[in-house]
């Protein structure tokens, strides 16, 4: 039997459907994601905390869920909203249907809904906060519960996401998460960096990354003291992806600026890229709907290459108020919006998008090895290296 769920937008528009997950009520940012595959990663990526994320793909559970492709511990967007669900899965490694993942994750979903006339709403309008609602086809109290929900500007939700303990990425934790995954082909030993990961939010994959590249990983806190951190003498320091609005995380803006004098390579991605912009005296805006996909070129500024990349992204860093030492190294050829910086005084870099995908191209996967470059060449290296032609 068919529950009814509504989703309302703050400006009155509605989209009736029905439930795909557990009953209840969710507010947040409505925004739409056009990437065709990795649901499962999108649902568990922190960076999409206090968002009802729209999947401009049709059909939503095609391969089911399983228990690697978790980029955290749990399903971290407050809410999913989907054309279709089909009723049978296909997959090797599905374990689950995604109705039973969603409900086993107490998430509240919506299907049925015309999500292609959402998108485009949500594209001349800018994105809008949101109601879901399960068990009724009330408009009105949906619109109004909309409504409550303040907007994204000036929250800190890299505090709420963040790990509560620091914790040891090496080889093989991946596979925690799954008993039967393969045994780690080589040693820690064969893991030559140590670099520290400032949690903000962090996907899994860019953990896995830097292990791909010879880094052994510490998560710590988002809001661990400069002094601890440098007390586990690493060779560099990560400053990860994560949800809301970077202007208010102060706490980092003040870690990064200390990380900074103490000279140490700096890799920032996504909202760890705008803290490292904003630490170094630049501002960052509010987009109108901002990048939410899997094929957003980005273009070099030095070479004029363009590779594809993977974005989810509602901030960005204002390129016009770049600080005299730092300069613009890739753009958006989707709005000409800033995509990454380096320092030109230190050894430190920003990504807008996401080099680790999951799900995406890897076309900036290289990013990975010019921080370990930036290591291996210490605070004498300057993040000014590109990706090699290849
Ligand atoms: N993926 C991210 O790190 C997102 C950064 C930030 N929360 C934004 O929306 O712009």
């Amino acid at each position: 039997m068919d529950r009814p769920a509504v989703l309302a937008l703050d400006d009155g528009t509605v989209f009736q459907g029905r439930a795909v997950g557990i009953d209840g009520q969710v507010v947040g940012e409505v925004c739409f994601n056009t990437a065709m595959s990795g649901y499962q990663e999108i649902c568990t990526d922190p960076s999409y905390a206090r968002q009802l994320v729209t999947l401009t793909y049709p059909h939503i559970g095609n391969v089911g869920a399983n228990p690697l492709d978790d980029e955290s511990d749990s399903v971290k967007l407050a809410g999913l909203v989907v054309r279709d669900v089909p009723p049978r899965m296909s997959n090797w490694r599905a374990r689950e249907p995604l109705q039973a993942y969603l409900e086993r994750n107490n998430v509240v979903a919506i299907a049925g809904i015309d999500t292609r006339r959402l998108t485009r709403h949500l594209r001349e309008q800018g994105a809008r906060n949101g109601c879901i609602m399960t068990g009724t086809s009330d408009a009105r109290s949906a619109v109004e519960a909309a409504r409550s929900f303040p907007g994204l500007q000036g929250m800190d939700l890299a505090a709420v996401v963040t790990t509560r303990k620091p914790y040891e990425w090496r080889l093989g934790s991946w596979s925690l998460a799954c008993a039967d995954s393969e045994p780690p082909a080589c040693a820690d030993e064969d893991l030559p960096w140590h670099v520290v990961a400032y949690d903000y939010g962090i996907k899994r994959n860019i953990l896995r990354r830097l292990v791909d590249h010879g880094c052994r990983v510490t998560v710590v806190p988002a809001q661990t003291p400069v002094a601890e951190v440098l007390s586990l003498r690493p060779h560099g320091v990560v400053l990860s992806n994560g949800p809301g609005d970077p202007q208010p995380c102060g706490y980092a803006l003040e870690a990064i600026r200390e990380l900074l004098a103490a000279r140490l390579p700096l890799f920032g991605i996504c909202l760890g890229h705008q803290l490292l912009g904003l630490a170094c005296g630049a501002r960052t805006v509010k987009m109108k709907f901002g990048h939410h996909g899997a094929n957003h070129p980005v273009m070099e500024v030095a070479t004029g290459r363009v590779m594809i990349s993977t974005q989810n992204h509602g901030f960005a860093v204002d390129e016009q108020t770049l600080p005299a030492n730092v300069q613009a190294s890739y753009r958006s050829l989707f709005d000409g919006s800033l995509q990454g910086i380096h320092l030109r005084d230190h050894p430190a870099f920003g990504f807008q998008g996401h080099p680790e995908a999951s799900p995406g191209p890897h076309d900036l996967v290289p990013l990975f090895q010019n921080f370990v470059d930036l290591m291996a060449s210490g605070s004498h290296g300057l993040a000014t290296r590109r990706i090699e032609r290849r």
